[in-house]
């Protein structure tokens, strides 16, 4: 039984429940270096729990190709995590709700170029999956002494439709 998934777009509102849409869209909040510069400031929710430290780690991941087979989620309990491109690469998001322990229906949204998305502690999620080369990202998430992360295997898999 093949469980099917069609991507959505992304959007600062459809991404609400699990966390929060990072690009130069919109007003600026402020105009810097001598307005030759737009800050769209402090967009993102960043948690790193009261015994870990924030930390940006590189990320260089195989691109995928759609449909995509979606085989394992998981989530980090004890802080966020965010990711941002480093390049024009899109990339599939794919989260859920959490049901009672385990991951729920997933949903997928697909980025545009430069833009980043910063998951809230706990979400479910998909791994980091571009569609094209390079897959280089930087990543902001916890340092810390535990593990802080939890992982389903998905049996069916889900496959992720454009
Ligand atoms: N495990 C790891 O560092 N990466 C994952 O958390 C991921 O979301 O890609
Ligand atoms: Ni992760």
């Amino acid at each position: 039984m093949t469980r099917n998934i069609t991507i959505e777009p992304l959007s600062a509102s459809s991404f609400a429940p699990f966390g929060d849409v990072l690009d130069a869209s919109g007003t600026p909040d402020k105009m810097i270096n001598a307005g030759l510069c737009a800050r769209h400031h402090d967009r993102a929710n960043l948690d790193f729990g009261p015994d870990g430290r924030a930390g940006i780690s590189i990320f260089n991941a195989e691109p995928r190709a759609l449909p995509y087979s979606l085989t394992l989620m998981e989530r980090h309990p004890d802080g966020s995590q965010a990711f941002l491109p480093m390049s024009d690469a899109a990339f599939l998001v794919i989260v859920a709700a959490d049901d009672n322990g385990q991951p729920g229906t997933p949903r997928a949204f697909l980025t545009t170029p430069h833009q980043g998305i910063n998951l809230h502690r706990g979400i479910w999620h998909g791994v980091l999956t571009p569609l094209k080369s390079p897959g280089i990202f930087a990543v902001v998430d916890r340092i810390g002494g535990t593990a802080n992360l939890e992982e389903v295997h998905l049996d069916p898999p889900y496959l992720i439709n454009a």
